[in-house]
């Protein structure tokens, strides 16, 4: 029995992956697994029996992933499975920025119905104020080219706009679906000194956190329009309202509201709505609860954010997992364990992903002395958790 604790609200389509009798749902005490969107687990204290994290999304800066690694709990996210539904968001906020139609509707609605003018009349004399830009012809940067990026600079590129983008560590799988019409920036600069509209889709770590500052600003072409689907602090916001008042910026429309955003002028916030469609939310929450599943099921990892991904058909009678730091001689260790309680070895499967590393060892027999087993392999320096799974099947 697998006990699940889940924040937020996650679609029935992902709840439903644990609908049977192996799955306790909504469980505080001891949880083995948490299903998760934005809430923010940094300031939660986290079970010791927490195996497995899964965020249903993509961002994981509301996740103490590094903190998770050292006590070898696996942080899945999501990703591409809201790509879509962020990209249709961004596409829609290019026209918002250039066409001036939100305060165009509010001055519509504030029309009085007089006698002496009629509204077509008032609309006809009034429409003036609203002129707003074409996007077509008009020069897109797209700051990193993931999931969401690649869509974006395709669609861009559709609606006759000229995309440039920046993505140093793009992935080859992205890279072959981005059309070859999109032009390359070798850096940064490139897209802040040429474009007239830039969008960001990096994820928030310590290198991208305020990645439009005042130097960034300083190279940017007069009246850009900047977008930021990604995270509030990419863009520092003093810089920004500086900006926007010395009109460098015209206009910057985030999905991340703030206290200061909400002052500016020429600032349009939407209430974090990238995610929110029933398709993506349900895409997500399937995704999320069905790699948790996995996990815990048959410790096989697919979609982790800090472990290595590893297959390994689980065929045999049981399974040690072990999550541990990736450094030398930790399998000659984990082996000789074994071998002390004469565990003969039909299978196993070691990866490795950054600091740290996994391993599977199949056994053809169920496992005695497990608890002594898990024990004396985490007096291992260096590994973090350990599990024996039996093969219910
Ligand atoms: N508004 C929303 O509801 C919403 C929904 C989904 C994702 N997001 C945000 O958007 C971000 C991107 O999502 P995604 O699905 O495209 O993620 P992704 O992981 O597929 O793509 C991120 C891309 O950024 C690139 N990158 C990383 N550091 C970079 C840097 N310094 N310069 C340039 N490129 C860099 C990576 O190489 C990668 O290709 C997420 O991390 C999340 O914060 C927001
Ligand atoms: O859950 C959501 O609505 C937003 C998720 C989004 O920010 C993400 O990073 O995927």
């Amino acid at each position: 029995m697998f006990k699940i604790k889940t924040y937020n609200s996650i679609a029935p389509k992902g709840l439903q992956v644990f609908e049977n009798n192996s799955y306790m749902l909504n469980e505080s005490d001891n949880p083995d697994g948490i299903l998760l969107r934005s809430f923010n687990l940094h300031d939660e204290s986290i079970a010791q029996s927490v195996k497995a994290i899964a965020r249903a999304g993509v961002g994981v800066n509301n996740i103490p992933v590094k903190e998770l690694s050292d006590q070898g709990v696996v942080v899945f996210n999501t990703p591409g499975a809201n790509a879509n539904a962020v990209k249709e968001l961004v596409l829609l906020s290019l026209f918002v920025s250039s066409r001036n139609f939100l305060p165009a509707i509010e001055w519509t609605n504030t029309l009085k119905i007089d006698n002496s003018t009629s509204i077509p009349s008032q609309v006809e004399s009034g429409k003036k104020q609203f002129v707003g830009n074409e996007i077509r012809g008009k020069r897109f940067g797209v700051i990193g080219v993931g999931a969401i990026g690649v869509l974006v600079a395709n669609d861009a590129l559709a609606l006759g706009m000229d995309v440039v983008a920046y993505d140093p560590f793009i992935s080859v799988n992205t890279a072959w679906q981005l059309s070859s019409n999109v032009q390359r920036a070798h850096n940064m600069d490139e897209i802040f000194s040429t474009c007239d509209y830039i969008t960001l889709h990096v994820p928030l770590t310590d290198k991208t956190r305020n990645i439009i500052d005042e130097a960034a600003i300083g190279k940017m072409k007069t009246g850009v329009r900047l977008l930021n689907f990604s995270r509030a602090e990419l863009v520092n916001v003093e810089h920004l309202q500086d900006a926007l008042e010395k009109e460098k910026i015209s206009n910057y429309i985030t999905d991340f509201p703030t206290e200061k955003l909400l002052k500016m002028k020429n600032v349009i916030t939407i209430p974090h709505l990238g995610a929110s469609t029933v398709e993506a939310e349900e895409n997500c929450a399937f995704m999320a609860a069905s790699t948790l599943k996995q996990y815990l099921e048959t410790g096989n990892i697919q979609h982790s954010v800090n472990f290595p991904n590893v297959y390994l058909p689980f065929t045999r009678l049981s399974r040690v997992t072990v999550a541990h730091k990736n450094i030398p001689n930790m399998v000659g260790q984990i082996t000789a364990v074994l071998a002390q309680y004469e565990m003969n070895i039909a299978n196993m499967l070691n990866s490795s992903k950054d600091l740290w590393a996994y391993t599977i060892i199949d056994l053809d027999s169920k496992a005695e002395h497990k608890d002594s087993i898990i024990q004396k392999l985490l007096t291992i320096d260096g590994i973090k958790k350990v599990r024996i799974i039996e093969n219910e099947r």
